[in-house]
């Protein structure tokens, strides 16, 4: 899902873009990266590995100036590998780098006509890439050689034109100042925040995420609208302009259910809220469906669903236990490249308190089930603990098709409700009892925090994909690119014949 921040300050602004990529690293755990600039120079670190891994301090040292953009990776396109982290750099017009959220749908086009149209390279497989240069690309041929905010926001309608997906992006442009924009239907999020520094002056940043704003001490400004772009310049103006022609606002409703921090507020949403309210609704499906039930206790699986459990287990007047302890070393399982490793974290991460099973019916509860891997884990390590009875409860409807737009579902046969009805997955789960979230309430449990927002990005859960432009062929060609056996293959040859070097670690 990748996490994006970028402060412009007037003070040194990379350990503050390194506190806020700590506090984004749920967003993704492969690669990090932190770009800044002074005296017309930018400075770059990135590399694979969490934040704490990949900067040293001689690297934070060597980091300097007063504006700068960084990135957590979690990949959705193109291989891994250190070249692949971000920020990405270009050098014309001016000098370009750039952090995205998301994938685009027409990469492949982009990339063709970027290097027959445009005559730009491209060094690596990474649609950020691609995003990057075709912005590069509509600046300079504006052919200004200071461009003015009018001529960046000029730049973005043309990315907007071009672009298909779902993108947020925040690029710093050297000597003029940062831009933060997203796609047309706002798919991704992005936030603006200000703070006033020791002096009084007025200094902001930009994130995926306003709990980076919230530790750093930025105030909230709001959320970057669909298709509208954000460009503070050197000086700490702030402009802002609508830049794309039709947009309408269809944030990803996936944020809620997973990616995001409860802490968050997305599109006016509480995501906290947000999965109070999910465990309210299931709730109610419980005792519609199964009025008789007898459950014994109500478990979460940590971390993401604790917060639906609770609200659940008190609709349902029935108690909640953290059945499971997490081992707070371990990351995002979901999250994590090839399927060895994901399965091999589940048992590494969670470990059972026996007595909260032994001869109990247990009523689990996670935030949703993708492929499986959790939830079929789980409920065994439920039966040896002694549960009597297992149910199992998804606060998320089953998904059923591929995410084309920043999460890593390439591949419909991957997913265990693919093709499948919700009592086969019950089965194949080995649960006594399966209940899944019905759609309507989910999306009635996010919109109730900000009625304004028509719809959501929901493709993942009703194959509905409003870019309009994916049809079968894309997705068979997403399928058999990154499928989970293509990945490993690709980390297998790069293994073998190395990486594609990074060409701009400076520092
Ligand atoms: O069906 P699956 O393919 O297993 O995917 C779903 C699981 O993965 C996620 O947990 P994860 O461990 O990534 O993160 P968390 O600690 O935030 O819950 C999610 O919260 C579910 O538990
Ligand atoms: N999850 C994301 O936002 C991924 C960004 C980009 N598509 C990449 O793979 O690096
Ligand atoms: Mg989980």
């Amino acid at each position: 899902m990748c996490g994006l921040v970028g402060i412009v300050a007037e003070h040194d602004v990379a350990p503050d873009i390194y506190d806020a990529l700590t506090v984004l690293q749920h967003r993704g755990q492969d690669a990090a990266g932190i770009m800044t600039c002074e005296f017309g120079r930018f400075s770059l670190r990135k590399s694979e590995g969490l934040v704490r891994d990949v900067f040293r301090q001689h690297h934070m040292q060597r980091l300097q100036g007063t504006v700068g953009i960084g990135h957590v990776r979690y990949p959705t396109a193109g291989s891994s590998g250190p070249a692949l982290a971000q920020p990405f750099y270009v050098n014309s017009p001016y000098g370009i780098a750039m952090v995205h959220n998301g994938n685009l749908t027409n990469a492949n086009q982009l990339a063709r006509e970027l290097f027959q149209d445009d005559l730009r390279h491209l060094n690596t497989d990474s649609d950020s890439e691609v995003l990057l240069n075709i912005f590069a690309h509509e600046l300079q041929t504006l052919g200004k050689l200071s461009p003015r905010a009018d001529d960046i926001f000029k730049a973005v309608d043309a990315v907007h034109r071009r672009c298909r997906g779902g993108y947020a992006a925040v690029s710093l442009i050297v000597n003029y100042g940062i831009v933060g924009f997203r796609d047309p239907l706002g798919i991704r999020p992005l936030v603006v925040g200000e703070r006033r520094n020791a002096a009084g002056g007025k200094e902001y940043m930009m994130a995926s995420e306003s709990v980076a704003l919230d530790v750093l001490g930025f105030k909230l400004l709001g959320d970057v609208a669909p298709g509208e772009a954000v460009f503070i310049d050197m000086q700490g103006n702030l402009h802002r302009r609508q830049c794309a022609e039709h947009t309408e606002l269809r944030p990803c409703i996936f944020e809620h259910v997973y990616f995001a921090r409860p802490d968050s507020m997305m599109d006016e949403i509480s995501v906290y809220k947000t999965r109070m309210r999910q465990g309210a609704t299931l709730a109610a499906k419980v005792r519609r469906e199964q009025p008789d039930l007898k459950i014994d206790v109500v478990i979460p699986i940590p971390d993401t669903s604790r917060i639906a459990a609770q609200s659940m287990a008190y609709e349902l007047g029935i108690k909640f236990r953290e059945g499971f302890m997490k081992n707070r070393y371990i990351g995002r399982t979901f999250i994590m490249p090839g399927q060895n490793q994901r399965k091999k974290s589940v048992r590494q991460k969670l470990n059972p308190v026996p007595l909260e099973f032994s001869g109990k019916n247990v009523m689990l509860v996670d935030d949703s089930i993708v492929r499986g891997t959790t939830c079929r884990q789980i409920i065994q390590m439920a039966r040896d603990a002694g549960a009597a009875q297992v149910f199992f409860a998804s606060a998320a409807p089953p998904v059923r098709y591929p995410n084309v737009y920043g999460i890593d579902m390439p591949s419909a046969s991957e997913l265990i409700a693919y093709g499948r009805t919700e009592e086969e997955v019950c089965e194949l789960i080995g649960a006594d009892w399966l209940v899944y979230q019905d759609l309507k309430d989910l999306i009635a449990c996010s919109r109730e925090g900000n009625p304004h927002v028509d719809a959501f990005e929901c493709s993942v859960f009703s194959g509905e994909y409003p870019t309009g432009d994916v049809d079968q062929a894309y997705l068979d060609q997403l399928d058999a690119a990154r499928n989970d056996e293509a990945q490993c293959a690709q980390r297998a040859s790069l293994q073998e014949e190395g990486a594609v070097v990074g060409i701009h670690n400076n520092v």
